[in-house]
């Protein structure tokens, strides 16, 4: 049967990424993505972003929402502290296989835990399970109509704590509205938006960077 498009972007960085190299792991899938086949990976343009965020929170507990096939997630764990605890939920079983995978490729698997799931069961067992008390850094790119949802989650659960930063990806396209008018509606938050561009197009996009005040 046919292949899929993770499993085509995981043969392309098997054939041109050097094992243990995170930076050759990202530029082979931005190939693949820019030259080959469109797909949903935050790119280089928002990878930056993403990039300086957690260089400049250097976070000790690390959430991701939206796994995929694990181009933010090498992105975010090439740049951890040694001892982070890093976690990602994915909730298609065949993107947590081929994320296993590339993520193995870049020589990162001791540094994230990616756990199959959804964020709305899981999010309640990140004290008990995972020995998590809060986070400091939170990236959302997962379903979009479930970043206001799982942020409230967040606050009910007491897993943030003054200082916790909350990136999201897509909020303008496809967009996260609800989000965007509670991060930055609410009291509890201080929020800033950087314009880029949908990965590997020109169509605007833009992350929110969401800072709890506690
Ligand atoms: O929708 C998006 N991403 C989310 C997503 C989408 C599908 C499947 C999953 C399955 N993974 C999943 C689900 C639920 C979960 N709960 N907890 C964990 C978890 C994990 C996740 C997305 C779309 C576009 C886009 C598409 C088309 C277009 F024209 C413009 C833009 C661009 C992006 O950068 C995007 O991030
Ligand atoms: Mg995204």
């Amino acid at each position: 049967t046919r292949s899929t498009r993770p499993q085509r972007m995981l043969k392309a960085v098997q054939k041109n990424a050097t094992k243990g190299n995170p930076e050759s792991v990202i530029s082979a899938i931005d190939y693949f993505c820019k030259h080959s086949e469109w797909a949903m990976n935050v790119g280089d343009e928002k990878g930056s972003i993403l990039d300086s965020v957690v260089t400049e929170v250097n976070p000790s507990t690390v959430l991701e929402l939206g796994t995929y096939c694990g181009y933010s997630t090498v992105r975010i764990a090439r740049l951890l502290s040694p001892g982070t605890k890093f976690i990602t939920l994915e909730f298609n079983p065949a993107n947590v296989t081929v994320a296993r995978q590339i993520i193995a490729h870049a020589g990162l698997q001791d540094k994230v835990t990616v756990v199959e799931g959804s964020s709305g069961d899981l999010i309640p067992q990140m004290k008990e399970r995972f020995g998590i008390t809060t986070f400091d850094f939170i990236f959302l790119d997962h379903w979009k109509d479930r970043y206001l949802p799982d942020i409230k989650l967040f606050e009910e659960c007491g897993l943030l704590r003054k200082g916790s930063v909350l990136l999201a990806d897509n909020v303008i396209c496809p967009g996260a509205p609800e989000y965007l008018e509670y991060v930055r509606n609410s009291p509890r938050y201080e929020s800033r938006y950087y314009p880029a561009h949908l990965e590997y197009t020109t169509l605007e996009d833009g992350m929110e960077k969401s800072v709890f005040l506690g």
